[in-house]
């Protein structure tokens, strides 16, 4: 990888994924700086990763051609306005992946509207090398910048790029806040099982592993979801009871609401911390 060390602004949950991710593909620890206010957290990164953990952000981007923007949206733009010096100073690559907000606002922020700013959005299976990313590259960002932040990136998972800025809150409400829909289908899943007399363990390794071998199904062959559906679908037997509840009970146009309710919040996050 080239433009020197990278940066963290913020150790937190999503931080600790990437940097998971970065360390297990052999992205040398030292060359890793997180800065993370919360001692406890500075502690387990160092421990866990081998980084350079420092308190402030100022101390974290000294020598990193590369800031990694990992706060919540909420903090980053009093976050980037105390890093605007440095940021003239090194005209750094810079990386987000803050729900909703803008690369204009980033760059304004840091006080140079032209620095080049790569606005992504990862989830959380990063954690595993398992993430699903989307990217979008400001003007600014060259053909250099582009294939590192790929590269960043692409340690997490698989990564695809979006040309359009406006379309990466469609992004965060599918694949960023998207495992958290899987995480609630499951824990259904169990709770029914349980309803319907499973034993409680008996219940999550039925329903885990059937998430987990469905997933792979999904990935791994070229058949589409619906048909896939339609080969567990036998007439008049069990899946086509349960289809035809999800079905009747509007299932579709509630995943739909709920995808709409996370972009339209993602657009909301960056009018409110403008
Ligand atoms: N959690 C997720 O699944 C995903 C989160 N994101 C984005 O990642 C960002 C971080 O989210 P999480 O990791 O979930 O939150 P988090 O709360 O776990 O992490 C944020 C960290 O920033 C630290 N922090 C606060 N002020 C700071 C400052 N001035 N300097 C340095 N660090 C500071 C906090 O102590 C905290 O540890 C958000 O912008 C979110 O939109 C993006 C994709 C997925
Ligand atoms: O919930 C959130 O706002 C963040 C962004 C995507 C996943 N978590």
């Amino acid at each position: 990888m080239n433009n020197g060390d990278i940066a963290f602004i913020g150790g937190g949950n999503m931080a600790r994924s990437l940097i998971g991710g970065l360390v297990a593909q052999g992205h040398a620890a030292s060359a890793i700086r997180v800065a993370e206010p919360v001692p406890a957290l500075r502690d387990a990164l160092r421990a866990d990763f081998g980084v350079a953990v420092f308190e402030s952000g100022a101390e974290a981007v000294a020598g990193a051609g590369t800031w990694v923007l990992a706060t919540k949206p909420q903090v980053l733009r009093e976050v980037c306005e105390t890093l605007a010096t440095q940021a003239r100073m090194v005209r750094p690559l810079v990386v987000s992946i803050a729900a909703g907000i803008t690369t204009t606002q980033i760059a304004r922020w840091l006080g140079d509207a032209g620095l080049p700013v790569v606005r992504t959005m990862p989830n959380t299976p990063a954690l595993l090398g398992a993430g699903a990313t989307g990217l979008y590259a400001n003007a600014a960002v060259d053909a250099t910048s582009r294939h590192f932040a790929e590269t960043l990136l692409s340690a997490a998972g698989t990564t695809v790029w979006i040309d359009d800025e406006a379309r990466m809150d469609a992004v965060t409400a599918v694949s960023g806040s998207g495992p958290a829909y899987v995480f609630l289908l499951a824990e259904a899943m169990i709770a029914a099982g349980m309803e319907e007399g499973l034993p409680a363990e008996a219940a999550r390794a039925l329903a885990l592993q059937t998430v987990l071998g469905a997933a792979r199904m999904l990935t791994e062959s070229d058949v589409d979801a619906a048909e896939l559906r339609r080969r567990v679908t036998s007439r008049g037997g069990t899946t086509q009871a349960a289809i035809e509840t999800f079905e009747a009970g509007g299932f579709r146009a509630l995943v739909a609401s709920a995808i709409h309710a996370a972009r339209v919040r993602g657009a909301a996050l960056s009018a409110a911390n403008d």
